[in-house]
């Protein structure tokens, strides 16, 4: 069974699948790839973040990752742009660190400013380096089975890993995900469709979702909505993976700038067999895995094995 859980408090209460714990689990895991690297092969993994503008929430979040990747023994470059940075020098800056030999994996953090086509940034990432797995290569890697090729996206590749360790082999499970960006959504059904689950994808147009989720073992909420998820759409008993990282303003009600997820987590806490909290369920386990994910692209460009994942 799970250890980085906690046991059901009584009846109709679910399992809080702890993702804080197992992300460090990850990490430490990560930090012992990082010293056997260096030790046989001296290379020290590097990773490059790039954010333009001065989004106070994206500024915290980037420094968070680059003390996190400096704690598993990495190397850390942050390249902070202006906000009126033009993409043309955007793109220079990509394709700079594309040839550069000390950075194994960038990082452009997203939403961009809109005078910038983040595709087009996007697809510019050398797909070697391409650690949030958004490049199309990886993209259609991952759409064709060819994963062990293939930059995984970390939050997606998080939620699986919280899956399994909850459940074990999923086969033949019904798995519902609400949601269908680039960036959660379709790799999730990708990675459950990899697990042998039958999966839908349900979203702003699907007829019912309450009676798609209700109908799922598992639910995966990647909308974006504060509490979109609620309680009666769960089948008593199912996982439920809440993606959402939703800050309420201090004026709504209940608001108090408190951090809430796609569910309705007290409502769903009591039907749900296992649950995600948010904060401290997929949030970690995305920093986490690019962590892993900037080992893996070390190792393939250095020719040297990857670590088992
Ligand atoms: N190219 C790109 N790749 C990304 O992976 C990416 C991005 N752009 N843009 C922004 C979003 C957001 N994101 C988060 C990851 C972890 C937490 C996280 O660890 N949250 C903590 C708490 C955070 C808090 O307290 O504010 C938690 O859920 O427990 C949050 C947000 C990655 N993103």
């Amino acid at each position: 069974m799970s250890q980085a859980s906690t046991s059901p408090a009584g009846a109709g209460q679910a399992t809080i699948i702890d993702g804080k714990a197992f992300a460090e689990k990850l990490r430490g895991g990560v930090a012992r790839q990082v010293d056997a690297l260096k030790a046989r092969h001296g290379i020290t993994p590097g990773l490059a973040v790039v954010l333009v503008g001065e989004d106070a929430a994206s500024q915290v979040y980037v420094r968070s990752k680059s003390k996190k990747t400096t704690e598993v023994g990495m190397q850390s470059f942050q390249h902070t742009l202006p906000v009126e940075t033009g993409e043309d020098e955007l793109l220079d800056l990509v394709r700079r660190l594309n040839s550069d030999p000390q950075v194994h994996g960038i990082l452009v953090q997203l939403p961009l400013p809109k005078h910038i086509d983040s595709e087009k940034v996007i697809d510019t990432i050398d797909p070697a380096k391409d650690v949030d797995g958004f490049h199309v290569v990886n993209a259609g890697r991952i759409a064709t089975g060819a994963l062990d090729r293939a930059m995984i996206p970390c939050t997606p590749r998080g939620c699986q890993m919280l899956l399994q360790d909850q459940l074990g082999d999923m086969s033949g499970k019904r798995a519902v995900i609400v949601g269908r960006s680039n960036i959660v959504g379709k790799p999730m059904a990708q990675l459950l469709l990899a697990e042998n689950c039958t999966v839908t994808i349900a979203h702003s147009r699907t007829r019912d979702i309450a009676a798609e989720c209700r109908d799922a073992d598992i639910v995966v909420a990647a909308v974006g909505k504060p509490e979109f998820v609620r309680g009666d759409w769960i089948k008593p008993g199912a996982t439920v993976i809440d993606v959402g990282i939703n800050r309420l303003e201090p004026e709504e009600p209940g608001g108090k700038g408190r951090l809430v997820g796609d569910v309705a987590f007290d409502e769903a806490k009591q039907v749900a067999g296992a649950i995600t909290p948010v904060p401290g369920g997929v949030g970690p386990m995305t920093i986490a895995v690019l962590l892993a994910n900037t080992v893996t692209a070390a190792c393939r460009q250095a020719g040297v094995e990857e670590p088992a994942r």
